[in-house]
């Protein structure tokens, strides 16, 4: 039998993922990052972006040339140094069984969306820990798989580096989970964004407690590994590809990632890519629904305008 698509596209991207990563660490140690603003400070993009982007789409459509990828960093020379190339799948995810519901999709019906660096302002100014790699699977216009590599993780083995992965039906891999202490509302949000309206919306939800962390990546770990109930952005600067891969590792652990609404985004490879709406994130204790209904209408009716 001949391994199903969608394993075969988590199994190269876990290991692309990697390589990112280690690119990251590459330019870092270098040290000359080659910072250029894009829609200003705000809006970082350095050397570590643009090639860990280079490195991962040349991977991915090379294997899978009917895929449409879509990477932060716009268009990519996929001429790229051999080394970059990565072909391996791999092989400790392919012994995991494909869910029976994603067993036949076709090339066509997936779309990949890049973050090859996330967390870029973080990265900037060393606080390395939140810095992610961030690969999402969307079929259709759900997102269904993802990748996060946290390329400055320390591991108990003295390792550095950690691949977090989850796929929705067969569930995760690559973390402890844990839940919040219970009885309290702990939100994680920007540490580098923060506006009068995401005040307000943290306000609002009477947190007990604020984690200020940078990338959406890094702050749905927070969600998985017990650190927060719920993320919190009402901003419209997150993008497809900064949510893509932590919502279907979040829904795959049985948590919600929504607009601030409550309505899931579309990852179809012709949408807008901005998340106008901002970003909602509940652990699965949560009832993602009740804090949607929490949110005021007139910071809705803000981000809508
Ligand atoms: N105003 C913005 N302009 C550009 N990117 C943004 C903006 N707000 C959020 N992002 C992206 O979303 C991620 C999560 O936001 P925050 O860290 O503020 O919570 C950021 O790391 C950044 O991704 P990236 O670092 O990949 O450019
Ligand atoms: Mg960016
Ligand atoms: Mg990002
Ligand atoms: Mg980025």
């Amino acid at each position: 039998m001949t391994t199903p698509k969608v394993m075969r596209i988590m199994a190269l991207s876990i290991n692309t993922a990697a390589r990112a990563g280690s690119i990251i660490r590459e330019v870092m140690q270098r040290g000359n990052l080659g910072i250029v603003e894009k829609e200003g400070k705000d809006d970082l993009q350095t050397e570590a972006d643009r090639s860990a982007q280079q490195c991962i789409i040349a991977s991915l459509s090379r294997k899978f040339p009917n895929i449409t990828i879509i990477g932060e960093e716009g268009d990519s020379n996929l001429n790229v140094k051999a080394e970059w190339l990565v072909s391996e799948e791999n092989e400790e995810f392919l012994t995991h069984s494909c869910p029976e519901e994603l067993l036949e999709i076709k090339e066509e019906e997936f779309v990949i969306w890049v973050d090859p660096l996330d967390g870029t302002s973080e990265y900037t100014k060393g606080l390395l820990e939140h810095v992610t790699v961030l690969i999402g699977i969307a079929i259709k216009d759900r997102a269904v798989g993802g990748i996060i590599y946290q390329p400055y993780y320390k591991q108990s083995n003295g390792d550095i580096g950690r691949t977090v992965w989850g796929l929705k039906g067969l569930g995760t891999g690559g973390f402890e989970p844990k839940s919040p202490p219970k009885g309290q509302m702990i939100i994680t949000t920007t540490r580098s964004h923060l506006t009068p309206l995401v005040q307000q919306a943290l306000d609002a939800l009477s947190p007990t407690k604020v984690i200020k962390v940078g990338g959406a990546g890094y702050k749905v770990l927070q969600l998985l590994e017990g650190k927060a109930h719920a993320y919190v952005f009402a901003s419209p600067g997150c993008k497809r590809w900064d949510t893509c891969a932590p919502e279907a590792v979040l829904e795959a652990y049985g948590g919600t990632l929504t607009d601030l609404a409550g309505i899931h985004y579309s990852y179809a490879a012709d949408v807008d890519y901005k998340n106008r709406m901002g970003v909602l994130a509940t652990i699965p204790e949560i009832s993602h629904s009740e804090i949607a209904r929490q949110v005021p209408n007139d910071i809705i009716a803000t981000l809508r305008a």
